[in-house]
Parts: C-alpha cells; sequence; structure tokens
C-alpha cells in the first residue's frame, strides 16, 4: 500500500476484513501537495470492471444519522431544508470528535480524515483579507452565515447543546473560527461545536458521493443533494475530463448477498500515473471554496461571474430588451450574474444588457449606438476587474493559503483578459459590419475631417490644427465636433457645391436631429454658463476670420447647446482610441 502509519494500516485492514476490493495495481503514498494519492504501480489497460469495490453497508449516510439520532419526521419535524446532509454531518462530528462515542464500525474510516483542511473558511483572518474584493470573498461570507444558521437549526431540533450561540451571532466570525482551529487540530474541540460542525460539513463537501448512485432506477431518490461518504474511492484526488464510473451492483463474490458500490476508470495508466476521480467538472472557485485546491489550465470549465448590483425596476425593465429570464440563475431580485468563460467570453445578453443600460430615453429599442456605447461601459468595468488581479500585492509567503489565492488570482486574470481581448473584437467587427461598401450605419469622425477639407482647414487656419491626432492631442475633441454638427445644421446656408458634398452624409440625419433637438429644449441659465467661455473664445473671431464656414447660417450660442445634445443622441467615442463615430439614429441592432 506504501503510505505508512498505524492509522492507514488500520483502516486498509478494516477494509480487507469488510470484503472491499482494491486492485492490487493500486498505491496510496501521501503528497504534500494532494494529500493521500492514489497511483498505479503497474499498467492498468482501460478496463470496464471495477478497480475498487466497497459494501453498501460501509457508506456512511443519512439512514445511519438519523438512526443514530432516533431522528424521524414524525418525531421531530422537518430538518433544516436547504441542506439535507446537515444531519450527516452532525453524526460525523460525533464519530470524529466525541470522545464519549460508543465504537462504531466506521472508527478505522473516521480515523484517516484529516481534520487540517485547506478550504478557505480555515484561513487565518490575514489569509482570508487577500480574497477581499473578489465575488469569492462575498460568497465565502454567505456561507458563513448559511453553515451557522444550519448548524443552530439542527441542533436546536436535534435538542443537542448549541455552544457559543451568541458570539457566533456577533463575532467576527473567522476571528472565532481561529481561536478554536488549534483545539481543533488537537481532536480536543467538543463534536457539538460550530468549528466541528463546519469541519464535517467540508468534509462532505469534498468527500460525499451522491444518493442517487445508491437508489435503483425508478424509484425515488428524495432530494438530489442528498450525500453519503464512500470509504475507499474518497481516497482518490480530482481531475477534470477524467472519464471514470460509480456503479452499484451485487457482490461478485456475493458474500452476504451484498450490494457494492464500484469505482472504475475508463482512463489507460501507466506505471506512476496518478489514478483520478472525477469530482464533477469544476471551475476554479468550485474547487476551492469546496475542496481547497485549484486546477491550473483549467479553461475548459474555469469561469469568473462579473455581478451586477442594480435596482429591481431596472432589472424587470431589462429583461424586455435583453434575452435574460427571471428564472435563469443569473437574475437575483437586486443583482444579475453573467458568467465569463473561454468557451464564451462575452455572452450575447451581456452586452445586450450593457446596450440596455446605455439605452437613451429617446431609443426604444437597442440601437447601435447604445450596444456600442453599452460595449465601451463593459470594457471599463472589465478592465478594472482585470487591474484588481493583476496589481493586486499580494505577500510572496510560501504558505498555501497564499500560493492558493495567487493561482485564484491568476486564473481569474486570464479570464478578463480574455474577455476584454473577445470584447475589443466584438467591437472591432460591429464597427467594421456597419461601416462598408453596402452598409453605412456610422462614419468616423476622423473619416468627415478627411472628406470634409473646407472644415479641417477652417480648423488648421484657427487652432493650428493639422489632423485628426492633433484634435486628440490639443484636447479640442468636443469643440470640433460640436462646430461640425452647427455647420451640417446650417448646411443650406453654403454655396451649392458645398451643399452637395455636406449632403453625402445626410444619412447621418444631422439636420432633421437638430431640429427635433431645437423644437423641444428648455435651455437654462447653466447651459449658456457652461458654453459661454468656449464660445465666446471662438466667436466673433471665426465668423470674422473664416466667414465662409462660420458666418453662413446661425452661429449662436444656443446653436451649440443644441449641438451637444444632437451629439450625446448620434455620436459615440471609442474609449479604448478616443475616437468619435457618427451613428444612424435608432439603428436597431
Ligand atoms: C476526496 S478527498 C481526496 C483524498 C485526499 N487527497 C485525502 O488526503 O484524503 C478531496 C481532497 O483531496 C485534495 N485534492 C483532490 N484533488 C486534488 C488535486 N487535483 N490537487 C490537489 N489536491 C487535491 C483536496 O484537499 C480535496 O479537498
Amino acid at each position: 500500500m506504501m503510505i505508512s502509519g498505524k492509522k492507514y494500516d488500520d483502516f486498509f485492514e478494516w477494509c480487507k476484513a469488510n470484503n472491499c476490493f482494491i486492485d492490487d495495481r493500486i498505491s496510496f503514498k501521501f503528497t504534500d501537495s494532494a494529500g493521500i494519492t492514489a497511483y498505479a504501480n503497474s499498467s492498468i489497460p482501460i478496463q470496464q470492471t471495477p478497480l475498487i469495490s466497497v459494501p453498501t453497508n460501509l457508506l456512511l449516510t443519512y439512514q445511519n444519522a438519523t438512526d443514530f439520532f432516533n431522528w424521524s419526521i414524525a418525531k421531530g419535524g422537518n430538518l433544516p431544508t436547504n441542506n439535507p446532509n446537515a444531519i450527516t454531518q452532525l453524526y460525523l462530528s460525533h464519530l470524529k470528535l466525541n470522545p464519549e462515542a460508543k465504537k462504531s464500525q466506521w472508527d478505522k474510516y473516521v480515523e484517516i480524515l484529516s481534520l487540517d483542511l485547506n478550504q478557505p473558511y480555515f484561513w487565518t483572518v490575514d489569509q482570508l483579507q487577500q480574497l477581499k474584493g473578489t465575488d469569492l470573498y462575498i460568497k465565502i461570507q454567505q456561507d458563513f452565515a448559511t453553515i451557522i444558521q444550519e448548524y443552530i437549526e439542527l441542533l436546536q431540533i436535534l435538542k443537542v447543546d448549541i455552544l457559543d450561540q451568541e458570539k457566533l451571532q456577533t463575532a467576527t466570525i473567522s476571528h472565532y473560527i481561529n481561536s478554536h482551529l488549534p483545539t481543533l487540530l488537537d481532536g480536543k474541540l467538543p463534536w457539538n461545536h460550530f468549528v466541528s460542525y463546519l469541519w464535517s460539513h467540508c468534509i462532505f463537501k469534498s468527500r460525499a458521493f451522491p444518493q442517487l448512485l445508491l437508489n435503483n432506477a425508478g424509484s425515488d431518490v428524495g432530494n438530489i443533494n442528498l450525500a453519503f461518504l464512500f470509504p475507499i474511492v474518497d481516497l482518490l484526488n480530482h481531475k477534470n475530463d477524467v472519464v471514470v464510473k460509480w456503479e452499484s451492483s451485487n457482490d461478485i463474490n456475493n458474500k452476504n448477498d451484498n450490494k457494492v458500490l464500484t469505482f472504475i476508470t475508463q482512463e489507460t495508466l501507466h506505471v506512476g500515473d496518478q489514478i483520478f476521480n472525477n469530482y464533477g467538472n469544476k471551475s476554479n472557485e468550485e474547487l476551492l471554496l469546496g475542496y481547497g485546491f485549484i486546477q491550473e489550465n483549467n479553461n475548459n470549465y474555469d469561469y469568473s461571474e462579473l455581478t451586477l448590483k442594480l435596482n429591481e425596476e431596472t432589472i424587470n425593465e431589462s429583461l424586455k430588451f435583453c434575452d435574460l429570464q427571471k428564472h435563469d440563475n443569473i437574475v437575483k431580485r437586486d443583482c444579475v450574474s453573467f458568467e465569463l468563460n473561454t468557451k464564451e467570453p462575452i455572452p450575447d445578453n451581456l452586452l445586450k444588457f450593457f446596450g440596455f443600460l446605455s439605452k437613451l430615453q429617446t431609443e426604444q429599442v437597442l440601437t447601435l449606438r447604445s450596444i456600442l456605447d453599452g460595449s465601451d461601459e463593459l470594457y471599463s468595468i472589465l478592465l478594472s476587474k482585470l487591474d484588481f488581479f493583476k496589481n493586486h500585492k499580494l505577500p510572496s509567503s510560501n504558505l498555501k493559503p497564499y500560493r492558493l489565492t495567487k493561482q485564484y488570482f491568476n486564473c481569474q486574470r486570464k479570464i478578463f483578459q480574455n474577455s476584454i481581448d473577445y470584447l475589443l473584437k466584438i467591437q472591432k467587427s460591429i464597427l467594421k459590419e456597419n461601416n462598408n461598401n453596402l452598409t453605412s450605419n456610422l462614419v468616423s469622425f476622423k473619416t468627415i475631417l478627411k472628406n470634409d477639407e473646407i472644415f479641417l482647414n477652417s480648423l488648421l487656419q484657427s487652432f493650428g490644427i493639422t489632423n485628426f491626432d492633433d484634435i486628440i492631442q490639443k484636447d479640442f475633441l468636443k469643440q470640433s465636433l460640436l462646430l461640425w454638427i452647427v455647420r451640417m445644421s446650417n448646411i443650406e446656408s453654403y454655396p451649392s457645391k458645398e451643399q452637395k458634398k455636406l449632403s453625402s452624409w445626410d444619412w447621418l440625419d444631422i439636420q432633421e436631429t437638430f431640429r427635433e433637438v431645437a423644437n423641444s429644449i428648455v435651455i437654462e441659465k447653466e447651459d449658456v454658463m457652461e458654453f459661454i467661455e468656449f464660445y465666446t473664445n471662438a466667436f466673433p473671431k471665426l465668423s470674422n476670420e473664416i466667414p465662409e464656414v462660420y458666418d453662413k447660417g446661425d452661429w449662436k450660442i444656443k446653436q451649440f447647446i443644441i449641438a451637444d445634445t444632437v451629439m450625446d443622441i448620434l455620436v459615440w467615442t471609442r474609449k479604448l482610441t478616443n475616437e468619435p463615430f457618427f451613428i444612424k439614429k435608432q439603428q436597431p441592432l
């Protein structure tokens, strides 16, 4: 067996004495990185026969726990329903930590279950603080509250003493756990203590198998989360994508007419290969929270969540515009969560959701403008997430929790980087699709300037601006846009040749939008104040110096206030390049 120590010898003796089967080609060893680890001591070709089989009477089940506590619905009412395994967990705490517990058939098995677990619930306060700012940190806090509630409800129902109830509800829970951890590790913590229960809760999370396996097809499996402990097979570590089978069958030796539960792997194993189980393909967040480790290069199953807290009304309104269904996991009462992963770095409904958030009141549907504007907002949020995971300084300690945090941050960083890269590709392709020889729904201001030489010349003469990059450098973007919009509103005052040229942008509906805004706008004193400085710097200087552009039509300050609203409706400035695009109004996407 390789793995040495009295408790392991006793455990494997117990397995043998109870008719368990472990293929001779399996050995176990202890590794620092993964605890007990199974590996092949000679090659094992793919096979259909079990490598491990365990009589079902050795499994530690809900039934065993309810028998022990002498509990039944008729007698005690409902157990906390959120976690059907609560009573079995408490039973495990009793078996592991109650010195007065009578001998049970699982003693040798329970003995090898380590009290020293890696899940973040057991990290020190400092170590846990490193996760602050992540969704994982919020989940851990929520889990603490759920597990405390579960503990209190269960012990009340079973009439078992609840220890430190008041402290549990007031103490900073990780301080409290930390202060009791040494006693737990010594095996001396009372079995009915919350921290003992937290331990058995985590043992279940990291080792239990679904009860479903034990029920015959067609029978009522009850709660699908119901689980049991499966000695020996729970010594196998996890790897995503490994193909394994857990099957219930009759004992091949047919001793005692007992049923057995078996483990079969569909992998070809060479000498020295680790024999893995598959706990269900999991993301790193699930692995860290449930099992206390991270699988690097977990690209197929890793994901991150983008959670937005909004008021209920906004969320309800968004349902009309995006494919978010209330019953989907992503919509909760006051928040919406989107999963980002390698296969779908930017879910379609995420883009639509941001399009909805960026919708102007005048837009009846999601438009090209609102989607592009929303994609920029999304870009900023993803960028700040990326910055967080990239630049957050973590202590350079070699302790496991710090190493795990580093790995977790790295994996999250990769996900956000991938989503950002993908979002920029989406933006580019939207721009391309809507600005080609066949479709013109948008045009960049850069292109407009290139084609409107008279206007560009006027900027050169009066502001020394030679090209678009100069406009950015001299921080003159907004002013240039406003001047051009007012110029377009005055199109009819220019000579017919110039009019003809400018009318090549008629499809942008600048004049019509300008008229609509002019008819509805109420100009306040503050609006005038906002524009006065720019206006007095430019006028009447511009009308005097370049009358062919700035003394044709109406160039009063009011026109600029109107142009500012027109700009909100028609212009989108791409955050990444600072490049503005005029977009055809109300162009649904
Ligand atoms: C079902 S147990 C497996 C046996 C365990 N190694 C032991 O010592 O008892 C699950 C625990 O094993 C460890 N584990 C499982 N798969 C792992 C992996 N791929 N890398 C690191 N640790 C792993 C984690 O601590 C996890 O909580």
